[in-house]
């Protein structure tokens, strides 16, 4: 899939991998929606963002991925304004163990919630273009951290929900390909201050401690490449892909 003239819509698109995702697909030529909560990084962001791609190539709007309303109104106000949807990036997640219903709505809900919503608009079968849909999971998506059960199922969700939806879509003839990320530790935000997020499991963050200095961290252009290469390689679909610092693989799971 070549990206020029293309609409991408990235969820989490304010800061960290979103962010990356959202600066790679318009450096290669598509517009790109940011949907965050996070108003005041976002607002800054595009600004930058509008003076170097030029002010037609990105929109951001408020949407927290708990809101089924807010995506709706979200993907409405996408295809209002360019056209249509080409790419969805569902990259939006938390982790918190201590507030674990939440990382449930967001991490796992989200994905859901977003690819729902977005299919009324990509769907061929009622008059979308098709496209692609890049789910971001972890390595926590295909083997357990135990510090964070919670954060764990939700993108073991991630990885099942995708490879389930990209057999779903070829099968009922959606035209949109589906396929999951599975990042190492990532240089973010997200690892600031990893103990107060792991609840009652804080007394073995230096399980995590040792597993970063083993694994070492990604840059967020790492995981972008590796979106780019999702979201334009047309013969992907369903794949999951884990990166890690020593490079890339995608998965093979046990066949039935
Ligand atoms: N940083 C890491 O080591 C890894 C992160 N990931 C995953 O990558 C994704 C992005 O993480 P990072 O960029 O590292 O985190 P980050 O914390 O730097 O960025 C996350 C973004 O998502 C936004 N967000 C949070 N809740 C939201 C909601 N309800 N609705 C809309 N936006 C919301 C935040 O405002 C922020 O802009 C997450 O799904 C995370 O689980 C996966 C593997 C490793
Ligand atoms: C603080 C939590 C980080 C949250 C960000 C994230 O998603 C990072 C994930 C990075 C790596 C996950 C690796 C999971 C590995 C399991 O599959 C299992 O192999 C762990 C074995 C640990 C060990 O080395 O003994």
């Amino acid at each position: 899939m070549a990206l020029s003239g293309k609409t991408a819509v990235v969820t989490g698109a304010a800061m960290g991998i979103g962010q990356a995702i959202t600066e790679k697909l318009l450096h290669n030529g598509a517009k790109v929606v940011l949907l965050d909560v996070n108003e005041s990084a976002a607002k800054t962001l595009v600004e930058n963002l509008s003076k170097q791609y030029g002010q037609d190539r990105t929109l951001f709007l408020s949407c927290n991925v708990e809101s089924e309303e807010q995506l709706k109104a979200a993907f409405e106000k996408t295809v209002d304004t360019f056209g249509g949807i080409d790419i969805l990036c569902n990259n939006a997640g938390i982790l918190n163990e201590n507030e674990w219903e939440k990382s449930v709505s967001i991490n796992l809900l989200g994905v859901i919630r977003g690819t729902y919503v977005a299919l009324q608009h990509m769907n061929k079968l009622s008059g979308g273009r098709g496209g692609v849909v890049v789910n971001t999971a972890s390595m926590a998506g295909l083997g357990p951290l135990i510090t964070c059960p919670v954060y764990t199922a939700t993108k073991h969700g991630v990885v099942g929900f995708t490879r389930a939806m990209a057999g779903a879509s070829a099968a009922s003839g959606y035209g949109i390909r589906f396929n999951v990320i599975c990042p190492s530790f990532v240089q973010t935000e997200f690892l600031s201050d990893p103990n107060s997020k792991m609840g009652q499991f804080s007394h073995l963050a230096d399980v995590i401690e040792q597993m970063i200095s083993k694994a070492g961290t990604l840059n967020v252009s790492d995981v972008a490449e590796s979106v780019l290469e999702m979201v334009t390689d047309e013969t992907k679909n369903g794949e999951a892909l884990m990166i890690f610092s020593k490079g890339k693989h995608y998965v093979t799971f046990p066949s039935m």
